[in-house]
């Protein structure tokens, strides 16, 4: 399998390698040059498989001519190992038409962990083929941090620095990063947004010598074996829920469009998708862009759903590409105009390319709160402020009741104690196995949110090459 970037004038790459860089080195992202096709017979047969079995059929063609099938295999055991339910991320119902798919049993309690598990390994495996050491930089809003750290802390050949906004992700979130002792993990808070911190991690990754000097990879949405894993669970619901004979829809909540993609890419394999809706909160740059065309950046606000408080989202510049008609040198100069201007038009090729599939909703505070507690009145479950939006979303979407809604349940709600309590009277306790995160020591480094003072941060920790 090849992959090239939307940008046009990257290296066409494997994945072994596409994995280590993370970032194209036009600025644009990698997809596959062309999505491996299943057919109904190959998705019926994924009836009754466990969540490692279907990880590895739904991988295979993705990771070719780098792993095996039996390499595949034996990473998928390992990352689902550390998963507390066997069935990794089982589906519960909520009545006859809604269902949540829990996708926050991993070490860290959030969706991150279902491909950060694999993508630790993946780069532990491909580093151990070559002489070489990663400085992976990366950008979080709270659970990407996380879930990184926890995969690659303690690893030789890689050092973290991982940018969030200084006091804008729960204290649960920071003391999770910020709690972990190894030499290998550089905590920073800017003086800025996660926007902000996502903008300074491309600026690395775009200046060659800073980042063919330390080798940089990334372990955000930006690498494309990130969503490569998170394909994996959409086909694991829709089978469980009767694909291929019957037709799914999923309510994603969104922000920076990782974990929908993964969504359309299932959708592109073959798997019967009958609509993606992309739940935003009030930072609702993509619901305007696929409602209306208009993709512009507003102000970040501050929302009881922190991890989606996000206004340029990277992943769609993949939808952009595929959906648009993959014209990698009309799209670098449709971004290079978004990011002068920071604003553009969808063509209508893009538009139309997004519409059969997608719809979209911008839900705000009222409507969390009203989510959060049918959710908790209806029928005793606890969620999460962000799965409470694409849970409004979901019940708010115009689909046919005999399809099933699957509302991807993406942080376990101790994660957001606070906002939980307020909507439902309940607060939530940390499972066990977080252990005591309240009586660690927080380790981390405030910087100002520009390129002289991170680069000159990272510069001074991190192993250079030669
Ligand atoms: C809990 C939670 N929900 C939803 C999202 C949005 O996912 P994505 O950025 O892939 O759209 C995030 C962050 O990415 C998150 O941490
Ligand atoms: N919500 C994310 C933001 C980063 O998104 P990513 O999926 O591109 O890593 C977070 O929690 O950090």
């Amino acid at each position: 399998m090849k992959y090239i970037s939307t940008r046009g004038s990257a290296p066409a790459l494997g994945f072994e390698e596409v994995t280590l860089a993370g970032l194209g080195s036009d600025g644009g992202l990698y997809l596959p040059e062309a999505w491996p096709s299943f057919t109904r017979d190959q998705i019926a047969a994924l009836a009754g498989l466990s969540y490692v079995e279907t990880a590895v059929r739904v991988m295979a063609p993705f990771v070719a001519g780098s792993l095996s099938e039996e390499e595949l295999r034996d990473l998928c055991t390992q990352a689902y190992g550390r998963f507390s339910v066997d069935a990794v991320t089982p589906l519960v119902q909520l009545d006859h038409q809604h269902w949540l798919l829990e996708l926050f049993h991993g070490p860290t309690l959030a969706f991150k962990d279902v491909a950060l598990q694999l993508l630790g390994l993946l780069f532990e495996k491909f580093l151990s083929r070559r002489d070489d050491h990663l400085t992976i930089v990366g950008a979080t809003s709270g659970d990407t941090g996380s879930a990184a750290i926890d995969a690659v802390a303690g690893r030789e050949k890689i050092d973290i620095f991982m940018l969030h906004p200084d006091g804008r992700v729960s204290d649960v979130q920071r003391r999770q990063m910020t709690t972990v002792r190894a030499p290998n993990v550089h905590n920073i808070a800017i003086d800025g947004s996660f926007d902000d911190a996502q903008a300074l991690v491309k600026q690395m990754f775009n200046d060659p010598g800073f980042s063919s000097r330390f080798r940089l990879s990334a372990v955000n949405s930006i690498n494309w074996a990130r969503l490569m894993a998170q394909v994996v669970y959409y086909f694991y619901a829709a089978v469980r829920l009767g694909a291929p004979e019957r037709e799914i829809a999923f309510s994603v909540p969104t922000g920076n469009f990782g974990d929908v993609f993964a969504g359309y890419v299932a959708s592109r394999m073959g798997l019967p998708v009958r609509q993606l809706i992309v739940a935003t909160n009030v930072n609702d740059i993509l619901h305007r862009a696929l409602s209306d065309g208009d993709y512009s950046q507003g102000k970040v606000v501050a929302t009881a759903t922190p991890s989606m408080d996000i206004q340029v989202s990277s992943n769609f510049e993949r939808l952009l590409f595929d959906a648009g008609g993959r014209d990698g040198a009309a799209l670098a100069e449709q971004m290079r105009g978004f990011e002068a201007t920071k604003a553009m038009r969808l063509t209508n090729a893009q538009r139309e390319g997004a519409a059969g599939l997608f719809s979209s909703a911008r839900v705000d505070a009222d409507g969390m709160t009203l989510a959060m507690r049918w959710a908790y009145e209806g029928g005793g479950q606890v969620i999460d402020p962000h799965t409470a939006v694409g849970l409004c979303a979901a019940k708010g979407a115009d689909i046919d009741p005999a399809i099933p809604i699957v509302t991807l349940a993406t942080a376990h709600p101790a994660k957001f104690r606070d906002a939980v309590e307020r909507a439902t009277g309940t607060r939530p306790a940390l499972p066990a196995r977080i252990g005591s995160l309240f009586d660690r020591e927080e380790a981390y480094t405030k910087l100002p949110a520009t390129f002289e003072a991170i680069t000159g941060f990272v510069a001074e920790h991190a192993t250079a090459r030669g």
